[in-house]
């Protein structure tokens, strides 16, 4: 592990709910109260105790009495709670243990808790007993707690400070807890910094007080330049949510760390320009355009999140030089978009975009004029992907015969037939649904000719992107009545918000089904997309790991004992070379590694030896045709 470059100083640590996510008298209180018929009350009422003496709003002594008092616990209890607590370390001191092993004589863990179960959670870390400063429990013949030894200065009020008097240290003295008591350390100038702890909890009054906030102990090691065991902290990771992608996704990236920002609705490239800078992932829907502009003011940027299918919203080529790889959720939504496709086919074959809103004006239409069953009918699937095949599969169980046309060889599901031209499918389909991709040649596959082409009467639905049809052609062939009917979800331009009007020549013709591009708007479909998407995004990040990234070459690399690497680079000839030959150079060993390339980019994860210094990573950033460097851990 790198040595640090400056003294370290002594630094001061709290045990509850700095240390340890939870504070120790609570889980006692809990483990005692098991089968108690007043336990969640009691819990509670000791819980509440804690707060109010963390905060400060009680004294320390009357909080720790009241606490005490209610509490029925026994020595024989105590085992299970230091099993408890050991499991319940905090995330990033877990993480971080092999400093605490590294600097043994440089932390003290100074606690109002208690000694008992303090010592053993904190000798797994290497912190020795004399290094544990806490209150000590008192027992009575049976082996109930009374209470605490009251000659123990930290059992009275300001122990801290008093603990710190006797303690003596000489040199820096930084202090890190997430109660008022840590704070009063510093005031009393007993310290030089106090590092208000919020990974588990963030007072008020606690935070407004310190130099300086720590979401995690990563930030800690980050800004006073000492090892630590990522490369990055992880709540300095930004990430930007726009156009409402389901809560889910936010309380996952917040839960690993990262500060989340969202922004409901889309932002148009100008103001995307003035949010981007700064931001490690992007999270967007189908509006938001990722152009190469905004990919070259994103000084910061790790990853894209397509919370969707489509991508062609985004400039993957230019994200893919820049080093920024792009997930999406490739079949999150496909079944909500295939049953929205079924639904469209069998309410145009009934004609009820005209007759719904007739019956909502009292026009009683009772005819069946127009009208057709959908068993037995061709349905033409023009693109035969994840949801063209599975639309393909319950429109046969309905009763429909499928033909399909796809530009890619493709597996035939059932019956299918495949078409070998679109004319071919178009000439013979009652119903024409699209599934094309959103690629840009795909624009106007559906204009003027092929409309004609299609049967007199014929339906076309269009859930897959708006400019693959010619809309003003598609209203000619409505009007005319040529076609019989038309559902369209996606169009050229859509409203960049709710608050904004939707104009299309579509409006107001005959047998059309209009729907505000919600084909994979479904509580499901939202609720698996804002899963997938930030678990790609957070797997890359952590491992490096690119599987199903749709712009980056797909590498997984299994997880073994190491640091390690990431290194995106131009594909030229010789990178890998330069690379390994650095690492030699430094006498570094690999313990795994792997590259791939595709047409611009190649991407290596290298894992190397534990031992490594500054200088290596120095040289690996400055390998000719770098694009980026991380050290990932
Ligand atoms: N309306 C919505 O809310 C919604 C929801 C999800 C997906 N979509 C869109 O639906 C479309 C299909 O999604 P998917 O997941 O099935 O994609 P996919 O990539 O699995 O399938 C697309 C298929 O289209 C084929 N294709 C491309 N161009 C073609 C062409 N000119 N002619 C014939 N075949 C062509 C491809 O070879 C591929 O097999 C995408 O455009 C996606 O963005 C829309
Ligand atoms: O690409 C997609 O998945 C669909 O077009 C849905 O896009 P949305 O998430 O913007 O509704």
């Amino acid at each position: 592990m790198p040595q640090p470059n400056t003294p370290l100083p002594y630094l001061i640590i709290d045990f509850d709910s700095t240390f340890t996510q939870v504070e120790g008298l609570d889980e006692l209180a809990d483990i005692a109260l098991q089968g108690h018929p007043d336990r969640e009350k009691v819990v509670g009422e000791i819980r509440a105790l804690t707060d109010q003496g963390m905060s400060g709003s009680l004294s320390f002594s009357e909080s720790l009495k009241q606490r005490l008092a209610l509490l029925p616990a026994r020595r024989e209890h105590l085992p299970l709670l230091v099993a408890q607590l050991k499991g319940k370390v905090s995330e990033s001191i877990v993480r971080n243990r092999g400093f605490f092993e590294q600097f043994p004589g440089r932390v003290y863990i100074v606690s109002s808790g208690f000694r008992e179960f303090i010592e053993p959670v904190v000798a797994d870390f290497g912190i020795a007993a004399d290094h544990v400063l806490a209150n000590t429990f008192t027992f009575d013949a049976t082996g109930r707690i009374t209470g605490f030894d009251p000659e123990n200065v930290l059992s009275r009020d300001g122990g801290k400070i008093l603990q710190l008097r006797e303690l003596d240290l000489e040199g820096d003295v930084y202090v890190l807890g997430d109660g008022y008591t840590d704070y009063q350390i510093r005031e009393a100038g007993l310290a030089n910094r106090f590092y208000a702890f919020t990974e588990n909890v963030s007072r008020e009054a606690v935070v407004a007080r310190a130099d300086e906030v720590l979401p995690s102990f990563d930030e800690f090691l980050y800004q006073n330049k000492l090892p630590m065991t990522l490369s990055y902290p992880k709540n300095r990771i930004k990430v930007l949510l726009l156009e409402n992608p389901d809560v889910r996704a936010a309380e996952l990236f917040r839960a690993e760390g990262y500060q989340v920002d969202s922004v409901p609705g889309g932002l148009d490239e100008e103001e995307l320009l003035e949010r981007i800078e700064g931001v490690s992932i992007l999270g967007i829907r189908s509006k938001t355009q990722v152009t190469a502009r905004v990919l070259e003011r994103a000084n910061r940027l790790i990853a894209v999140g397509a919370f969707c299918i489509g991508t062609n919203q985004i400039d993957l080529t230019e994200a893919m030089k820049r080093g920024v790889a792009v997930f999406n959720a490739p079949f999150s939504n496909t079944r909500s978009v295939v049953e929205l496709a079924l639904g469209e086919i069998i309410v145009l074959a009934r004609r009820i975009p005209e007759k719904n809103p007739k019956m909502h004006q009292g026009e009683w239409d009772k005819s069946a004029r127009g009208s057709f069953e959908i068993r037995g009918k061709k349905l033409g699937i023009v693109g035969y992907g994840n949801i063209g095949s599975q639309l393909s599969v319950v429109a046969e169980a309905v009763g429909m015969q499928v033909l399909y046309y796809d530009v890619a060889e493709k597996l035939q599901l059932g019956n299918a037939v495949r078409c070998r031209t679109l004319q071919e499918l178009l000439q013979q389909a009652d119903v024409v649904t699209l599934h094309v991709d959103g690629r840009k040649d795909n624009t106007n596959l559906i204009g003027a000719a092929e409309l004609a082409m299609m049967k007199p009467g014929a339906l076309l639905l269009n859930n897959a992107r708006g400019h693959v049809v010619d809309v003003p052609a598609l209203a000619a062939a409505l009007r005319s009545g040529h076609l019989g009917g038309a559902a369209v979800d996606v169009f050229p331009y859509e409203p960049k918000t709710n608050d904004e009007g939707f104009e299309s020549e579509l409006r107001g013709l005959p047998n059309v089904l209009l729907t505000p591009h919600i084909g994979g708007s479904t509580a499901e479909a939202q609720r698996n997309i804002a899963e997938f998407v930030p678990e790609r995004i957070m797997q890359y990040i952590n491992t490096g790991n690119t599987q199903q990234s749709v712009n980056f070459p797909n590498i997984q690399l299994p997880l073994q004992q190491a640091h390690r690497l990431i290194h995106v680079h131009a594909n030229v000839p010789g990178v890998l070379a330069r690379i390994n030959n650095v690492l030699a150079e430094h006498h570094v060993n690999i313990l795994g590694q792997y590259l791939k390339t595709n047409e611009h980019i190649g991407y290596v994860i290298t894992d190397i030896d534990k031992e490594y210094d500054q200088e290596v990573i120095q040289a690996l950033r400055a390998v000719e045709h770098t694009i980026k460097f991380r050290v990932l851990y």
